[in-house]
């Protein structure tokens, strides 16, 4: 291997599906695949509304991304400033509200009401935030939804397990000037 063959950057992780079925040339959105396959590469992640989602927030003072998995640290990042307007985006798919997304919201306003007990919040945000607090049978719910429906219906049940843990990642990716979107914006410190 020659000096700049060594240099040459990996080539970015194509990673999407299409109502459940594999892509030609892309590796499914599936954790113990990503493990796999993702360390140490740029992922280019096709997707119909969370990507588009954060492709619109660009505008934003800060954008960040967020689910169970890294809710708390991404609550307490957004309260290290006080006095700002939070406007929290549910990804949804193929257009349509998902009420997956609406449940990881009521997660994130559930700490972020116990961190900040003057939080005011809009009823929309009540909404997700009831929801929350009144179903915490997560994979349960994670299972009712379409989309968990259709990962059942295509073997992904594992996914929905993983994808139901709460706060186990104190990573908090966040968009950088160039748009990507990396875990260097914060890594909670206790
Ligand atoms: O973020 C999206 O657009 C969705 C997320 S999920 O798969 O519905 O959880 O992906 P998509 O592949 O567009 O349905």
């Amino acid at each position: 291997m020659t000096a700049n063959e060594k240099e040459k950057p990996k080539r970015p992780l194509l990673v999407g599906e299409k109502k459940g079925l594999p892509l030609e040339g892309f590796q499914p959105p599936s954790p113990p695949v990503l493990k796999k396959e993702a360390r140490g590469k740029h992922i280019i992640l096709s997707t119909t509304n969370g990507t588009v989602a954060l492709r619109r927030a660009e505008a934003a003072e800060r954008t960040y991304a967020s689910s169970l998995l890294n809710n708390y640290c991404t609550a307490k990042e957004l309260l290290k400033k006080q006095n700002q307007d939070i406007t929290i985006i549910c990804a949804g798919s193929g257009g349509q509200f998902c009420l997956e997304d609406y449940y990881g919201a009521g997660h994130l306003i559930s700490h972020l009401t116990r961190l900040d007990e003057s939080i005011e919040l809009s009823d929309a945000a009540i909404g997700a935030w009831k929801l929350f607090e009144g179903n915490q049978d997560t994979v349960g719910i994670l299972q009712d939804t379409a989309v968990g429906k259709m990962l059942k219906r295509f073997g992904y049940e594992k996914d929905i397990i993983y994808a139901a843990n709460k706060d186990i990642y104190p990573v908090l990716p966040i968009m950088q000037p160039n748009g990507w979107m990396t875990n260097k914006g914060s890594v909670l410190n206790g």
